[in-house]
């Protein structure tokens, strides 16, 4: 018998108007993912970036693409430059440029081409608290975000911060896509469960693509 998520691998599962989780689109490109982001590490290593209220970041991160996400004491911004590196982000890999367009294009924005990739890495017990994504210039383009990994729950709420949040499993390969009415809602990760799987090891990865600037 197939399981439940055998059964849904390929189908495009509305969230809410705008958002989109594409169960099992990004399963086939893993491989070819993973070997890519290992380019970029090679360049921008993971780190905890502080807030701007001085915590460190349970969640590792790192860019690709002419602009990253950075976090530090003076705050949130794109920049050019990886602080930690001291040269611009390594090159956005051809891989991950197609599979964001593509992902996009199924969820109904077409055209979408990212300048942006925050790559996010959850060990045990790391999380991401509810926010929303609004760093970026023009909230006219879509994100698109992508699974690798251990599985991780994805809490996603609404335009206010009090809104109720659906909580909705990830699992590797799986790519979420909002934008439009659903552009500004938030959302979060719980804490990630203990595991391991064969193309992460004991982690979550995440691909977070933009159109930042
Ligand atoms: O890890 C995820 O699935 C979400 C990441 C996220 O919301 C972000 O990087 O802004
Ligand atoms: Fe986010």
């Amino acid at each position: 018998m197939r399981d439940l998520f055998e059964a849904e691998q390929g189908l495009a599962l509305p969230i809410v108007p705008g958002a989109v989780l594409l169960r099992g689109f990004a399963g086939d490109q893993a491989p070819r993912l993973r070997a890519a982001l290992d380019g970029v590490l090679a360049a921008s290593p993971w780190r905890h970036m502080i807030t701007p209220g001085g915590f460190r970041m349970s969640v590792a991160m790192t860019n690709c693409g002419p602009l990253g996400w950075v976090s530090d004491r003076t705050g949130y911004r794109y920049d050019a430059i990886d602080p930690v590196a001291g040269k611009s982000w390594p090159a956005m890999p051809q891989a991950f440029r197609e599979l964001a367009s593509e992902a996009a294009n199924a969820a109904g924005f077409a055209g979408f081409e990212p300048d942006a990739c925050l790559v996010n890495r959850y060990e045990p017990g790391a999380r991401l608290s509810l926010h929303q994504d609004r760093d970026e210039r023009d909230y006219g383009h879509p994100i698109v975000s992508v699974s690798l990994g251990l599985p991780a729950v994805l809490l996603f709420g609404g335009l206010q911060r009090k809104d109720k949040s659906m909580r909705l499993p990830l699992v590797h390969g799986d790519v979420v896509v909002w934008g439009g009415p659903a552009r500004l809602n938030h959302h979060g990760i719980l804490p990630l469960k203990d595991g391991e799987h064969p193309s992460t090891g004991r982690c979550r990865i995440n691909l977070t693509f933009r159109k930042a600037g």
